[in-house]
């Protein structure tokens, strides 16, 4: 696939969370590409049966350039706790239930870490761009912080206000959503991209 075949379409971002779709479409930006969202298109949203976080980016964004005919670029993300073996990982969405109910999940992260002296965390994040019949394209990102209890601010979404990066002293949840994506593992995904695309041109 090449940078130009890409530019010159429309892309579809193959998320349903809408925290992730805003934070796409602020770092796509750059890229001047014309985005629609898979809500939009009311594109289904496949069961994520991977055993990573690139097995799961690739099926959201097959599925979603099959069903579409377009481009299309998802996100599988997560935070990784390596204090609970890894947890939740590619469990991170589920863990907050089918209501989607984040405070649950965060509590349930730091009960389970209990009186663990080792709270480093970090958040990943794989990025799969399809096109439809063409192979598919991986990029990763990663971001480490340690986990602050009680939560902390109400900006960003998912497990953002227990997650203090490192280096820093506002969490996630606090952070202007520019400051983020400057440092965020999803920022690092799309650099990566970048570097790509440049490449490729
Ligand atoms: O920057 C982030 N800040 C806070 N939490 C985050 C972040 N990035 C991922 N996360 C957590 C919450 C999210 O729900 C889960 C990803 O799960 P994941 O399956 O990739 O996304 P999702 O089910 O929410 O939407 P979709 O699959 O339609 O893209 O990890
Ligand atoms: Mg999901």
């Amino acid at each position: 696939m090449t940078a130009r075949a890409l530019l010159g379409e429309r892309l579809v971002i193959a998320s349903h969370n809408p925290g992730k779709v805003r934070e796409i479409e602020a770092l796509l930006t750059p890229f001047g590409i014309e985005v629609v969202s898979a809500g939009t298109l009311e594109l289904p949203e496949p069961e994520e049966t991977g055993h990573t976080f690139a097995e799961n980016a690739a099926l959201k964004a097959e599925t979603a350039a099959e069903s579409s005919g377009l481009a299309a670029l998802a996100d599988d993300s997560g935070l990784v706790v390596p204090a609970l073996d890894g947890a939740p990982g590619i469990y991170s969405a589920r863990w907050a239930g089918p209501d989607k109910d984040f405070s649950h999940a965060m509590e349930r992260v730091n009960r389970e870490l209990g009186e663990s002296r080792d709270r480093h965390a970090y958040f990943v994040c794989a990025l799969a761009l399809a096109r439809p019949g063409e192979e598919i394209r991986i990029f990763e990102g990663r971001v480490d912080g340690v986990l602050l209890w009680p939560p902390r601010g109400e900006r960003g979404f998912g497990y953002d206000p227990m997650f203090l990066p490192d280096g820093r002293s506002e969490s996630f949840g606090e952070m202007d959503p520019a400051e983020k994506h400057a440092i965020s593992h999803r920022a690092r995904a799309f650099r990566d991209l970048d570097s790509w695309l440049r490449k490729t041109e």
